[in-house]
């Protein structure tokens, strides 16, 4: 049934439980009689278009308004004097939600009973009338997200009597798009909410003050790390559900930039609304713009520009992610790695470390294959890849999402539908900067695979697993760039990711002098020595004695903790299982002229002057956050006396590949390399 109302009619109490069934329709009411007056519906329509063109510019068969047609645009009819001041601007004339899109609900505020008396009867929008309509048309709330960055709106206490989740994500309307953060939040929350739901579907209500900007720019993200998509797919999608979906054209821009997707010509961002735009006519000048108002202004955006810095290895790359998903990683990235959690603490970096070069270790390569690569030095980085984003992983064993793509083999031959899904690698970040141009470039040094699809590869010898790297991993990159280079659909561009990504090559142990003196030296990042690794080694999590690493002797480093103490006493400290272990009579010279103190409580990675007998600091491990372990420090003290020179290095290397195991191997790798050239 549906009632005609009289808008200047004294407001119903909305507040009594037993009269929301007739709110309801008088909610409906209004658009009902609008339809009714359809000539001069149209009449107001054509004029309003035609205002907006001459005011704006735009062009009015713009995407939004060819997909979705005028007739979505809200009317405002004569309502009764109320004090629309208390209201956020617009928000009374603004449809109050929108179509489900994947289990979500894109919803203006609800605004609790506080506001009754500030909004017309028949435009009330409060959770109870949220829930009932939602009811109304099949729907059961689960969970609600609220992104205003204010909590005046309402009360959580309705949501809580019918057992709805609450999650407040505060985001900025006014001035930018929400936080990487806060998106990075909203679609884990969501994917966990709805992994939940198995038995009985509920749905999310999405909501900024309006919901068309935020609430689309974070559906439209969800809709990217989720289903096969493209930006221009997922903002027509969501403005189908929400018309005319997000209309501020620096989200729609910073969206495409963030998916590094090229805008398509004809993507023309919707005109504002017209309750928005009358909103602010309506105003008078008596509101104080709301903090929380998706306000039209063009304000600069601070995420995904790019800024023309030096790179340095230090730099924090990608965005945090909330504690529950770390967690959850984490656990995943140890079974992959076949190892258990700990019991008690937190789980520690598990990537695979190699051990310094002595005369003792050095005989391993006589009793084992090896293959020798350089020492990339940059930052050590194991990479998850999944289906909604793809993880660094860092020394503390914290994860930070960065946007980048990785297909897999076998899609279709222009653009691969599916992409990597818990896939494990480990390797360096580098700079290199170009010898000509001195531009710099960060690239990602694959050495390891740990995991493919999720299916763990550790025991797989590490010949095979650096095949994987290039035939699984690169191989569809690659291809699909080249393929994309010819196809005009394709809007996904790999040269705006924020690293590349190459496999590291691994050399014969009969071209280490090469590698030494040839290659090294016209590298175009840095490097500190030498890893051998062994050829048909499993991947060995945390210390791998089987893996060696041979620095310049000059580099053989120790990470301390430096402190100073209250009486001004320095000390360096290394850790004893786990436990910090001040290591007396040790002694360190800083090459600046700062103030000792300004290093205290830092990591520092010290060199041995064996003339002064002091360690020497080279830096500051920003990326470590505790000091070497006790038996690191026996290795490379070891390592410093046993004294393995380059000569002795590259002497021990002749002999050792005429031995016969090793000749005959590097005579068949060496023809097999050859066949595949
Ligand atoms: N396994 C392996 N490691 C490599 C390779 N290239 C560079 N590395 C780096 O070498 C590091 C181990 O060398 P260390 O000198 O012990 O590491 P570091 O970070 O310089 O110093 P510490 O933190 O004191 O151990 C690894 O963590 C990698 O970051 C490579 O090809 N294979």
């Amino acid at each position: 049934m549906v009632v005609a109302m009289d808008l200047n009619a004294s407001p119903l109490p909305e507040d009594e439980e037993d009269n929301f069934e007739n709110h309801v329709e008088q909610y409906i009411a209004p658009d009902e009689r609008i339809e009714s007056g359809a000539e001069l519906a149209r009449r107001e329509r054509e004029e309003r278009i035609k205002r907006r063109k001459t005011d704006r510019g735009d062009d009015v068969h713009s995407y939004a308004s060819r997909q979705l047609g005028d007739n979505q645009i809200y009317q405002s009819k004569p309502q009764k004097a109320y004090d629309k001041s208390k209201l956020p601007p617009g928000w009374v004339e603004c449809t109050p939600s929108g179509q489900d899109i994947c289990g979500m609900v894109p919803s203006k505020v609800p605004l609790g009973e506080m506001y009754y008396e500030h909004i017309p009867a028949g435009k009330r929008y409060s959770f109870k009338q949220v829930i009932h309509q939602q009811r109304v048309s099949g729907r059961k709330l689960g969970l609600v997200i609220d992104l205003t960055n204010t909590t005046r709106y309402y009360s959580t206490n309705e949501l809580k009597k019918d057992g709805i989740k609450h999650i407040k994500i505060q985001c900025r309307g006014r001035d930018a798009v929400p936080e990487n953060v806060a998106v990075n939040q909203f679609v884990y929350e969501v994917m966990q909410f709805l992994s939940q739901q198995k038995l009985s579907k509920k749905y999310i209500l999405v909501h900024c003050t309006h919901g068309h900007n935020r609430t689309g720019y974070m559906i439209v993200h969800f809709l990217m790390r989720t289903q096969s998509m493209s930006v221009t797919q997922a903002i027509m999608s969501f403005a189908k559900a929400r018309p005319p979906g997000i209309y501020k054209p620096e989200y729609i821009d910073a969206l495409y930039a963030f998916y590094h997707e090229k805008r398509p010509d004809d993507m023309f961002c919707p005109p504002i609304p017209e309750w928005k735009r009358s909103s602010e006519f309506d105003l008078n000048g008596e509101a104080v713009p709301d903090d929380d108002d998706d306000d039209n202004s063009v304000a600069p955006l601070h995420s995904n520009q790019e800024i023309e810095a030096k790179l340095t290895n230090d730099d924090v790359l990608g965005d945090d992610i909330p504690f529950d998903q770390l967690n959850a990683l984490r656990h995943t990235c140890y079974q992959m790695l076949k190892m258990t959690m700990p019991g008690r603490g937190p789980p520690q970096f598990p990537g695979s470390h190699p051990v310094s070069l002595n005369r003792e270790n050095l005989q391993l390569l006589r009793q084992r294959y090896y293959y020798a690569t350089w020492k990339a030095d940059g930052t050590r980085y194991m990479m998850l890849i999944t289906m909604d984003g793809c993880y660094l992983v860092d020394r503390s064993f914290n994860f930070r999402r960065v946007q980048m793509r990785f297909p897999c083999k076998g899609g279709s031959d222009v653009l691969y539908d599916k992409t990597h899904h818990f896939t494990l690698l480990d390797g360096e970040m580098v700079i290199d900067t170009l010898p000509d141009t001195q531009k710099q470039e960060r690239r990602y040094l694959i050495y390891d695979l740990m995991a493919i699809n999720h299916v763990s590869v550790v025991e797989r010898p590490f010949s095979e697993r650096w095949k994987m790297i290039e035939k699984e991993v690169l191989g569809p990159r690659n291809a699909e760039r080249h393929n994309a280079y010819h196809s005009r659909e394709f809007s996904y561009r790999y040269e705006l990711e924020p690293f590349r990504v190459r496999r590291k090559d691994f050399w014969l142990l009969s071209t280490v002098t090469k590698l030494l003196r040839d290659f090294i030296p016209k590298l175009s990042h840095e490097a500190d020595g030498l890893i051998f690794q062994g050829w048909d080694d499993p991947y060995v999590p945390k210390t791998h004695n089987g893996l060696l690493k041979w620095k310049y002797p000059e580099m053989n480093s120790v990470d301390f903790l430096f402190e100073v103490n209250a009486d001004g006493r320095q000390s360096l400290c290394l850790f004893e299982r786990g436990k910090k272990k001040p290591m007396d009579g040790q002694r360190v010279e800083f090459k600046d002229d700062a103030d000792p103190s300004s290093y205290s409580g830092k990591i520092i990675e010290c060199s041995w002057d064996k003339h002064k007998e002091v360690w020497d600091c080279m830096r500051v491990r920003t990326d470590k956050n505790a000091p070497n372990e006790i038996n690191t420090y026996r290795k490379v003290m070891r390592s410093i006396t046993d004294n393995i020179t380059e000569a002795v290095l590259l002497g021990e290397i002749n002999e050792i590949i005429r031995l016969p195991m090793y000749a005959d191997r590097i005579n068949n790798d060496s023809k097999a390399a050859a066949r595949r050239r």
